[in-house]
């Protein structure tokens, strides 16, 4: 473990920000218990769990697209996107740079993004430590991959129902195709000396693929980077909630993300056809939740993803709310396991993504999801009053079959649902 953070470190050796470069390579590469300590925060005061808590969602109509095509990102996005955007911006800097902050301002950062957890369990960031120009290599390098003139590029690294790493245009969402291209990516091999698809370096989402170095020269060091600097900020948004789950939910969450298995998927949604009336009933991705503990979205400028603001699992009982990009930030969401461990407190939303019917979008989501082995239960203890909400998960269970799910169309996919008691 000690070994791949080091390796890691070294792609960042070009940052410039003096805070942001030591946020980066403090506590990120040391063992997970000590990164957690690094960041260690007195608890916000636990919320009850109630419909009242935080404030409510508003319901309003889907906006339709209306930004125009950028090719680069948060600095394109327009006024217009970021004054709709509801979901809250939460400044992390304190949780960033907690030397230059007071723990004052790190409990207010904490309690503002608990709320979020508990509300939308949607919320962006600002002064999150991660590059601007990282982001933007980042861009380039997926539209290198995607729009590549070679198809045989993608199709080198195409995954299957045993690696579920690599490239896919036919991935499904609740059953429906959804319309979009995608390239997932996990934790670099525990085996360096090793290549990558050697048998000791498969796990059970099974390996990285990398398009040729000779096409793509850049790709793999600016992926590779990416998925460090997300592992780092999940740390700290993390470490951040943690301790208003209760006594003991540090150590807990320490252990289940020692061997974290997240994956950082970049996705590629084309223009898809249109009606005469310029509509689509397509969609870029249905209405889903994400599986692991947290997500951390990259959008590139254009408008596209929405949050039901309704209460149950595909209910009709909300609108479909715009979480459009804004200037400097990454959106931030909760996930399926999250929910678990704070038994229902912290929402796991759900989300969709419009098909494109003008321009393409770029999107990198980044899956923070605990170890394989980790059992995922609920922690009650910040709320003496409730009982546990959900049976225990194990984590790569549930993965294994959301992951079949997702592959092929095995019927109803397994859902958050499904361990409610
Ligand atoms: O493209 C986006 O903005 C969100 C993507 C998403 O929700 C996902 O890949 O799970
Ligand atoms: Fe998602």
């Amino acid at each position: 473990m000690q070994l791949l953070r080091r390796n890691a470190r070294k792609e960042f050796s070009s940052l410039t920000l003096k805070c942001t470069l030591e946020a980066l390579l403090r506590p990120a590469f040391i063992k997970s218990v000590r990164r957690y300590k690094a960041h260690a925060v007195a608890p916000p005061q636990p919320r009850a769990l109630s419909g009242k808590s935080g404030h409510q969602v508003p319901k309003q109509d889907v906006r339709m697209n209306s930004l125009p095509s950028t090719s680069s990102i948060q600095s394109n996005v327009s006024a217009e996107s970021t004054s709709m955007s509801i979901p809250p911006v939460i400044d992390i800097a304190p949780l960033i740079c907690p030397d230059q902050h007071t723990q004052e301002h790190r409990d207010q950062v904490i309690s503002q993004i608990c709320q979020a957890c508990e509300t939308w369990g949607f919320f962006h960031v600002t002064s999150h430590g991660i590059p601007q120009q990282l982001q933007l290599d980042l861009q380039t390098q997926m539209r290198a991959f995607f729009l590549a003139a070679d198809p045989e590029i993608r199709e080198s690294v195409r995954r299957t129902a045993s690696n579920s790493r690599g490239y896919a245009d036919d991935e499904l969402t609740k059953q429906l195709k959804d319309s979009k291209q995608i390239f997932d990516v996990g934790e670099a091999p525990r085996f360096q000396n090793l290549p990558e698809d050697h048998p000791k370096n498969h796990v059970q989402d099974g390996y990285n693929q990398w398009p040729n170095r000779e096409h793509l020269p850049e790709f793999k060091s600016t992926v590779s980077s990416y998925f460090e600097a997300c592992t780092h900020l999940c740390d700290i948004l993390l470490g951040a909630v943690v301790e208003s789950l209760g006594p003991g939910a540090r150590e807990v969450m320490t252990n289940a993300f020692e061997e974290h298995t997240s994956f950082l998927r970049l996705n590629y949604y084309p223009v898809v056809q249109k009606s005469a009336e310029g509509t689509t009933d397509k969609l870029g991705i249905s209405r889903h939740t994400d599986s692991g503990a947290i997500t951390v979205i990259m959008q590139d400028g254009t408008a596209a993803l929405e949050v039901y603001s309704g209460s149950k699992q595909d209910a009709c009982d909300g609108t479909w709310v715009p979480v459009d990009p804004v200037s400097g930030a990454l959106t931030i969401n909760t996930g399926d396991m999250l929910m678990v461990w704070s038994n229902g407190r912290f929402k796991a939303p759900e989300h969709r993504v419009r098909a494109m019917t003008k321009v393409q979008r770029y999107s990198a989501p980044y899956f923070y999801n605990p170890s394989y082995d980790a059992i995922v239960a609920p922690l009650t203890s910040w709320d003496q009053h409730q009982s546990p909400r959900y049976r225990p998960i194990v984590w790569g269970d549930f993965r294994r079959q959301r992951f079949a799910g997702d592959y092929s169309n095995l019927g109803k996919e397994i859902q958050i649902e499904d361990f409610l008691i």
